[in-house]
């Protein structure tokens, strides 16, 4: 209680320390051993589900610089051994949450001895000025990217905290098979798998996508999110746009599974762009199946529907063949 405590006081002199401009580093070492610290979970709920446990915790994260909630699913088999990991990243405007209520992939994780990890979708109260302004930039919207702009650069680092931080805190805390992960999202956060798997290649067995948002560099919520994030330089843009990432791919072989629904308002808006998507991957001989599914929408019922296509789909990769 004590450390909290602690740990909330240095946290907000730190976020005072940046709004004053003090950029004492001194205090940003504090801030990281208090982190470190304080890396403990705070269990805030646990259902029984499918003969597992459906669970949410909150902690410290050193990355963001603030308490962040994720959410983790464990199969029965769990109770047993190490199981493989899939981490699940939503889009704009979800929290850990959206996922665990509405997709009911539970019962095909606990069918197949899957964890399934979600994160939040960025920062939250880290006192930035805008920060709750729009659904499509700051709170619920970090874009999985590293912000290099100085108002964000030190909260908005959501590319570090899930392909680093997160996986450390599951594989030091949670039954899990370290390097047996793979990872899957929706719009903001299909994208945000694809650039995860892309940018890291071996780090992922297997990588798939609902509706991601394709090429943020030519769609408006990805120039808005990384002129914000990254500046008003395109080239830095491409170290985060998965449809250039793509072309220069040349890690393992990935197969990447994408379901879009053709009915889809933000597909007709031209924000999310799999087209371009599948002609880059063309270009790099990628393998990708994108499948395009008649008369459905962006919404998680679409994600409902298919959900257990993605989790067999992992399996393959992850050394479980369903
Ligand atoms: N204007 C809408 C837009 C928000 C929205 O549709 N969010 C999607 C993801 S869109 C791309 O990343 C979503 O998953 N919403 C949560 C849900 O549970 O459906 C709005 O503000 O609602």
């Amino acid at each position: 209680m004590l450390l909290h405590l602690y740990g909330h006081m240095i946290r907000q002199a730190f976020i005072y320390s940046v709004t004053l401009n003090l950029k004492s580093l001194q205090l940003k070492k504090i801030y990281h051993i208090i982190a470190r610290i304080m890396s403990s979970l705070t269990p805030v709920s646990s259902n029984r589900c499918f003969g597992g446990y459906q669970k949410v915790y909150s902690h410290e994260s050193s990355e963001l610089k603030c308490k962040m909630n994720f959410s983790v699913y464990l199969p029965p088999q769990a109770e047993e051994k190490k199981v493989p990991v899939l981490y699940w990243l939503s889009g704009l405007t979800c929290t850990e949450q959206n996922f665990i209520q509405k997709a009911g992939a539970q019962r095909y994780a606990a069918e197949a001895g899957v964890m399934i990890v979600c994160p939040d979708t960025s920062p939250r109260g880290v006192n930035i000025e805008g920060e709750d302004d729009s659904y499509d930039f700051g709170s619920g919207a970090g874009f999985y990217v590293d912000a290099t702009e100085e108002k964000w650069k030190n909260h908005y680092k959501m590319y570090s905290y899930v392909t680093k931080e997160l996986p450390e805190i599951i594989n030091g805390n949670f039954p899990a098979l370290p390097h047996c992960q793979s990872i899957f999202g929706h719009s903001m956060g299909g994208h945000g798998a694809l650039i995860c798997a892309l940018k890291n290649p071996g780090k992922y067995c297997s990588v798939s996508a609902f509706s991601p948002i394709c090429n943020p560099m030519e769609c408006p919520w990805g120039q808005k999110a990384f002129t914000g994030y990254l500046g008003k330089d395109k080239e830095t843009w491409k170290e985060y746009d998965a449809t250039h990432l793509v072309k220069k791919y040349q890690g393992p072989p990935l197969t990447i599974l994408i379901d879009q629904g053709k009915d889809d308002n933000f597909l007709k808006e031209g924000q999310l762009l799999p087209d371009n998507f599948v002609a880059a991957c063309t270009e790099n001989k990628m393998p990708v199946i994108l499948r395009m599914q008649e008369t459905y929408d962006h919404s998680y019922y679409f994600i409902a529907t298919f959900v257990e296509d993605h989790i067999k789909h992992h399996l393959e990769y992850l050394g479980m063949k369903s």
